[in-house]
């Protein structure tokens, strides 16, 4: 006989004759410690997603940047119609403005908002939709154009921000809501300048949602797809044939949807809001280590995550062979004039 199969039967007749009951509290306690961890690791991952209260809209105080047109201009409505009082942030001055350039010096939005705190009380909720787009090729795009975008999209979010959040932290509550694009959660043809502005949001409302959260501070980001507004307008007059054939996939939305969407998530406290099924499969696909504010959306995120990367590839094809096909179209014509 081997050792090891002496070593066993030796084992195995003490505990089965002589005293394996006394193995008994040992096995107890491992299945009381086993049942804690669990239960440890399931609060921990339930914590983040116990959903916030709900700010009430009645009474409280709205500033919107770039509340003067399109959908800013919707999200002030929308508030107001729910009883907020609402200070309205842009260059032109129209109802009860303030007339500033959000992207330019900090010390002159942090005077504006102290003014409008001063007239209508703390901030309840910002809603930073100040912003501009810019669509071209990479290379005709103007190089100080990229900066410009920076400025507005990104530079004219933080600085409100940073001029309402101190008031927020001490009163232990509030809103802020980035408004952001869908061209913020992919990058796409045409948008080399305006998209990477975009994307810069949702990583200062990550962090910044990190930061607040223990002062009962919730942030939106909101990505809407082509909103039909004086701003869109504008874009399209010389937008990239690519650009436009690629965005048609998510359609055109009207500003006064994405208004009451929106304004519905920030209330909520929820960290993303998107439009439409486009927007919706967008988000739950590049949702990453973005915070979560319900059960139902941690599920659906799980769940969903692998399918909707599926459909996504089918998009990314379709979305070179437009570039393919545009890229072919234009040499042709181009030879076709040279011929001529
Ligand atoms: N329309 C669309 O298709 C989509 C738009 N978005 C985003 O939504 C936001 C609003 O877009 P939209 O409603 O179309 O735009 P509009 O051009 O219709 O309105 C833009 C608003 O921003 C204000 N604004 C622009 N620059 C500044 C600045 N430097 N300082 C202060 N205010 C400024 C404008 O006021 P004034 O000129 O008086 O300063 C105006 O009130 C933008 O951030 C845009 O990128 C996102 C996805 C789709
Ligand atoms: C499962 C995966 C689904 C993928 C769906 C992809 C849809 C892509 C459409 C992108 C549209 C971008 C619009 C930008 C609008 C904008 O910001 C400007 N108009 C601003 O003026």
């Amino acid at each position: 006989m081997s050792s090891e199969k002496a070593l066993g039967s030796a084992l195995s007749h003490w505990l089965s004759f002589n005293s394996w009951w006394l193995l008994l509290p040992f096995i107890m306690l491992l299945v009381v410690a086993a049942f804690i961890v669990a239960f440890v690791l399931l609060l921990y991952m339930i914590s983040p997603l116990i959903s916030p209260k709900p700010l009430k809209l009645n009474g409280a105080h709205v500033v919107v940047t770039g509340g003067s047109s399109g959908i800013g201009k919707c999200i002030a409505m929308e508030c107001y119609k729910h009883g907020a009082f609402i200070t309205l942030v842009a260059r032109d001055e129209v109802v009860l403005c303030i007339s500033v350039d959000v992207s330019k010096d900090y010390s002159q939005v942090e005077s504006v908002i102290k003014q409008a705190q001063e007239k209508l009380g703390p901030v309840d909720m910002l809603v930073n939709c100040a912003g501009t787009s810019i669509s071209g090729k990479f290379e005709e795009v103007e190089v100080d154009r990229f900066k410009k975008m920076m400025e507005v999209n990104y530079l004219g979010s933080v600085y409100p921000t940073r001029a309402v959040i101190t008031t927020m932290k001490e009163r232990r509550m509030g809103r802020i809501m980035f408004v952001s694009s869908q061209g913020g959660q992919i990058g796409l043809f045409g948008y080399t300048a305006y998209s990477p502005s975009k994307f810069a949001l949702r990583g200062l409302a990550e962090a910044l949602q990190m930061e607040m959260k223990p002062y009962n501070i919730y942030v939106t980001v909101a990505y809407p797809p082509d909103t039909d507004t004086p701003g869109f307008a504008e874009e399209n007059k010389n937008k990239p044939l690519e650009t436009r054939l690629i965005s048609e996939t998510s359609g055109v939305c009207q500003p006064e949807q994405v208004a009451k969407i929106a304004v519905k998530d920030a209330v909520q406290g929820n960290f993303t809001s998107s439009f439409g099924p486009d927007g919706y499969m967008l988000s739950a696909l590049t949702c990453g280590m973005s915070p979560v504010t319900s059960i139902t959306e941690g599920l659906q995120q799980i769940v969903t995550m692998g399918l909707f990367r599926t459909i996504a590839l089918f998009y990314l094809g379709s979305f070179d062979s437009i570039v393919r096909r545009c890229m072919i179209q234009r040499e042709q014509s181009k030879a076709a004039d040279k011929r001529e």
